[in-house]
């Protein structure tokens, strides 16, 4: 993403870079002197080359501000297909900076989606079906544990979808159940840390650690039981999963929700008692042109058609109440042009940034 509110010598900039550049500046020293960083997480990287790029970029900073080369800790989202192939090279370029690698589970499964989106074989199932126990995903959860600890980097687990659910016991502890067992699952594959997405999930994960992590990490949880092949990385067969309507109909809707709240200022929004954010709701529309794209059919026989996808989808909108959602005929806009198995954008925050930003009084540096 380009930034779009700051220009530099008349142009747009890597948002990313300007961002960090920003924090950075502004935060490092102050965050030396606290003991307590500065710490990044790099997320979506492609190829081993962007990691060179950011080790530079630290460099370069660092050198700015008179800082110790190294000062700078990153931690490299593990969250495309293509980078779960260079895990060695990127903590090999990010060396004088590594913390680890990060199981970053709701963008990988969208990348997997994207890159493999016009092969029928790589057709997945309803998103509540493919969990963490799905072989690719497994395959690539084992493989980062073991490539982090061969070379002495922490392995970090994701994010677990539920969030406390207010007013219904039952359901609430249901769902803290479920982010138990996933934490649970996490150390005891070898992860050395995890992310919440919520405070009050911070005293489960710390617990599932705490009993089951003595020591400050595991890399001496070498896995060299592990032997995961390009093969495993792309095995998206997940046994018993389902397309249905009510899958299609999650899609859109959490599609939808999600989009009009981007529109109006929130990255972050509670949706069905789970936290939803842009990774997956690009799920969410990447599914849908998958399965307009090769005709998939729901449970029930259902070939999955572009009119089949806008009918739904005008059905979900009409559900959702406008005051709530002020942008939402953008939002249908916007969903309406990933659906047909036509059009794919690369990312929805690249296709939704234009509407939301306002440059008339665009900086210039
Ligand atoms: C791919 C990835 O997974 S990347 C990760 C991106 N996602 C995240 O980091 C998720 C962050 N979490 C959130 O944004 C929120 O927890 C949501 C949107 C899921 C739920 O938010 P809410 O509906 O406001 O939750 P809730 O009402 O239970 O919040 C209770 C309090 O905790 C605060 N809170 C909630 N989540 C967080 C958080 N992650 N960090 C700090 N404070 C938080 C709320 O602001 C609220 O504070 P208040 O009582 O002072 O108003
Ligand atoms: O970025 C994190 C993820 O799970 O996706």
């Amino acid at each position: 993403m380009e930034e779009a509110h700051v220009l530099v010598d008349g142009e747009r900039c890597s948002a990313s870079i300007f961002d960090f550049a920003l924090y950075f500046f502004h935060n490092a020293k102050a965050a030396v002197a606290a003991g307590f960083g500065p710490y990044f997480y790099l997320p979506k990287m492609e190829s081993y080359l962007e990691a060179r790029l950011w080790n530079d970029v630290f460099n370069v900073a660092q050198d700015e501000l008179g800082l110790p080369r190294g000062t700078i800790r990153g931690t490299v989202l593990i969250e495309t297909i293509v980078a779960a192939f260079q895990m060695d090279e990127i903590i090999y370029e990010l060396r004088e900076h590594s913390s680890g690698l990060n199981c970053g589970r709701w963008d990988y499964i969208f990348s997997v989606i994207k890159k493999f989106r016009h092969d029928p074989r790589f057709t997945l199932p309803n998103r509540s079906d493919v969990t963490m126990t799905s072989p690719f995903m497994d395959a690539y959860v084992r493989l980062l544990i073991k490539t982090c600890h061969l070379r002495g980097v922490h392995a970090m687990g994701g994010m677990a979808a539920q969030i406390p659910i207010k007013g219904d016991a039952k359901a609430n502890q249901a769902a803290m159940d479920k982010v138990r067992a996933d934490k649970r699952r996490e150390v005891l594959a070898g992860h050395d840390g995890t992310w919440v997405a919520h405070p009050a999930l911070v005293a489960i994960a710390l617990e599932e650690f705490d009993k089951n992590m003595p020591s400050a990490n595991q890399f001496h949880v070498r896995r060299e039981d592990v032997a995961v092949s390009g093969a495993d990385l792309l095995n998206t067969n997940v046994v018993g999963g389902k397309i249905t309507e009510g899958g299609v109909r999650d899609n859109i809707s959490v599609g939808l929700i999600y989009m009009a709240n981007w529109l109006n200022g929130s990255g972050c929004v509670p949706i069905h008692n789970l936290m939803e954010d842009a990774a997956t709701a690009e799920i969410s529309r990447s599914q849908l042109y998958q399965w307009v794209r090769h005709a998939a059919r729901t449970d029930d026989g259902t070939v999955i058609t572009p009119e089949f996808a806008a009918r739904i989808l005008g059905e979900e909108a009409a559900k959702l109440d406008r005051k709530s959602h002020p942008t939402l005929d953008l939002a249908v806009e916007y969903m309406g042009s990933q659906i047909t198995g036509t059009r794919y954008d690369d990312f929805l925050t690249t296709l939704c940034y234009e509407s939301i930003v306002k440059t008339e009084d665009c900086a210039k540096l």
